[in-house]
């Protein structure tokens, strides 16, 4: 939470001290809404001819007070960015947003109006949020289930990086950490469904999809398809190592951030920030199971992979060596 809002509208935050602050308590409770609202997205999703209707209803993702609030915020943002002079200038996603409307101001093509820039700031927002955090809890539930993993990661950080913070560059030396990212993402893959709309009729293995019908992508099956990959319910991160990643189909590897022009626009920020998460808490604490760790996951019918009854874990500070 504190990553994404300061990186993309320079909003400080402090989620973990601060559980009151209301850009917080509206974040959070707009992506619990986000999470339920999934049947009716479902229906959207295979049936697009019925949106103007649940718009008329006012039946739509975004219409909770929680999200009038963020784009009430995002709206003065916008607003006060516009106002700032130059050398109080921001370098972040906002401020590149806010200088496509200045610099296009010549009423181009290119040019976006104020409330597509506050539509793609929310969205960046709303996307940035839960999958990242959600990957660190499947991360640490998968460490905490398999302790030779774990070992295996805390002695390639230490003898890494020893006592070193994790930069762009330290963390890019961690194969194993890279593994272990990957295949809790394939594993759990926050977004298990995505959608496209077909552009034009084409049959695909003798199902005829016509033209301007909605298709679900099912990430989360084809990730545990054994036709891609070997045993796909272990939790294995070998399997992305070098000549291993190399034998992969590649659509499969980067997979849980969508594929082609729409493609998550911030799996690199991710990728970083998760990794950055784990070097810091892992080389302090040990996760392990404790009575109440389900062996296995069971989630919830939802847009985001949620699970059924929250993830307990023990929680064991590591001995200073
Ligand atoms: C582990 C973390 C993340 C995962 C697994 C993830 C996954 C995805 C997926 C599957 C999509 C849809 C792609 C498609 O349809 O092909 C997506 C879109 C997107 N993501 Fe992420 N994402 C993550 C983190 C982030 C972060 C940190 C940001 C913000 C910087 C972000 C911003 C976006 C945006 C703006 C879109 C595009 C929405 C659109 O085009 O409608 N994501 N992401």
């Amino acid at each position: 939470m504190d990553v994404i809002a300061g990186t993309a509208f320079g909003v400080e935050t402090n989620s973990q001290t601060q559980d009151n602050d209301p850009f917080v308590t509206n974040c959070r409770a707009l992506l619990t809404k986000l999470a339920q609202a999934s049947k009716l997205q479902m229906f959207a999703t295979l049936f697009p001819v019925i949106t103007p209707l649940l718009r008329a209803f006012n039946l739509t993702t975004f219409s909770d007070p929680e999200a009038d609030f963020l784009v009430n915020s995002v709206y003065t943002m916008v607003d006060d960015r516009k106002k700032s002079t130059e050398g109080k200038k921001r370098t972040d996603l906002l401020q590149l947003l806010v200088d496509v409307e200045h610099n296009a101001s010549g009423g181009t093509a290119n040019q976006m109006t104020r409330e597509e820039i506050v539509g793609q700031g929310f969205i960046v927002l709303i996307a940035g949020f839960d999958t990242t955090a959600n990957t660190l809890h499947y991360l640490v539930y998968n460490l905490a289930l398999h302790q030779h993993v774990q070992q295996q990661l805390f002695q390639e950080i230490v003898d890494n990086l020893g006592d070193a913070d994790p930069t762009y560059d330290n963390v890019a030396t961690l194969k194993y950490l890279d593994c272990v990212v990957h295949e809790t993402l394939r594993l759990f893959p926050p977004l298990p469904l995505i959608n496209r709309r077909a552009k034009e009729r084409r049959i695909i293995k003798g199902v005829t999809i016509p033209a301007g019908c909605g298709v679900g992508i099912p990430i989360y099956h084809i990730l545990r398809d054994p036709e891609y990959f070997e045993d796909p319910e272990t939790f294995n991160p070998v399997r992305f190592s070098g000549e291993n990643r190399a034998k992969l189909d590649p659509l499969t590897v980067e997979l849980p951030f969508g594929y082609g022009p729409r493609q998550c626009i911030g799996m690199r920020l991710a990728l970083l920030e998760i990794k950055f998460a784990v070097v810091r808490v892992c080389r302090r604490f040990q996760f392990l199971k404790c009575e109440h760790t389900p062996d296995k996951v069971d989630f919830t019918a939802a847009s985001l992979a949620t699970p059924r009854k929250p993830i307990k874990l023990l929680v064991q500070p590591r001995k200073a060596t």
